[in-house]
């Protein structure tokens, strides 16, 4: 049966349907992606791995998959690799702010993978839950005058995640991976994939000791957002 497409012009964009959306879609329905360019990029942690760059049909920004280790072992039939589906943070992936854990969280990703001997890392175009680089930063700003993390996205008329999973799901069966075993403490990314028809054979606790800096936004989301961080 051909795949359900989603609907060209869906409300809020395709990669900005929040989770909630994304749950009314049937599981196998996908948005249209083009595998654009792909390379292999030796890491420090991960001499073997490939990066595949998708891009939207209707433009926009483009969602990476870094594949580490041997490519056999991701697609192996029955096989559930170690898969991480990592948001973009700037502050935090590239400049190894303190504010988050998601620096530990993408470099430990990709050193699990190489210990694992394979392993798929979705780096997709979802800064700020969704909310983009210049809005986080408003964020951070209100959380400095004593929000948390969610009452900050709502003071800026956001919900507390503007993420949607179907892009994920895309890449992930793109990539001939419909079965994973996902590295989060997120049991809403568990969910929001299952519901976009992506098999999560288990789920691996992906923490990382609170810094001195960032322990009040882990309690939040421990507290407000359900993350299974204790
Ligand atoms: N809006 C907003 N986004 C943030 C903030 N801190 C980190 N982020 C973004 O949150 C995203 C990471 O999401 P998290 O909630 O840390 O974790 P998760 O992806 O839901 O769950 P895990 O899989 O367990 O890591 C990245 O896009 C970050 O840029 C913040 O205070 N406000
Ligand atoms: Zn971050």
């Amino acid at each position: 049966m051909p795949e359900a497409r989603v609907p060209e012009a869906a409300p809020l964009g395709l990669f900005s349907l929040p989770a909630a959306e994304v749950l009314a879609y049937p599981a196998t329905a996908a948005t249209t992606l083009t595998r654009v360019a792909e390379a292999r990029v030796p890491l420090e942690d991960a001499p073997e791995a490939r990066i595949v760059a998708f891009r939207a049909a209707d433009g926009g920004i483009e969602h990476l998959a870094i594949l580490v280790g041997d490519p056999e072992g991701l697609s192996a039939a029955g096989g559930a690799p170690l898969t991480r589906v990592h948001s973009e943070c700037f502050t935090g992936d590239l400049l190894g702010s303190l504010r988050c854990d998601c620096g530990p969280q993408l470099r430990g990703a990709i050193a699990r993978m190489a210990q694992d001997g394979a392993g798929v890392l979705l780096y997709l175009a979802q800064e700020g839950r969704g909310i983009g680089l210049v809005n986080k930063l408003r964020a951070y700003t209100l959380q400095d005058q004593g929000l948390d993390t969610l009452d900050a996205n709502r003071a800026l008329g956001y919900g507390a995640d503007e993420r949607g999973f179907l892009v994920a799901a895309t890449m992930l069966r793109q990539l001939g991976i419909p079965r994973i075993r996902l590295l989060t403490n997120n049991p809403d990314k568990v969910a929001g994939l299952a519901a976009c028809g992506i098999e999560v054979a288990g789920r691996e606790p992906h923490r990382f000791a609170a810094n001195g800096v960032n322990d009040h936004y882990l309690e939040t989301k421990a507290a407000r957002f359900g993350h299974l961080l204790r």
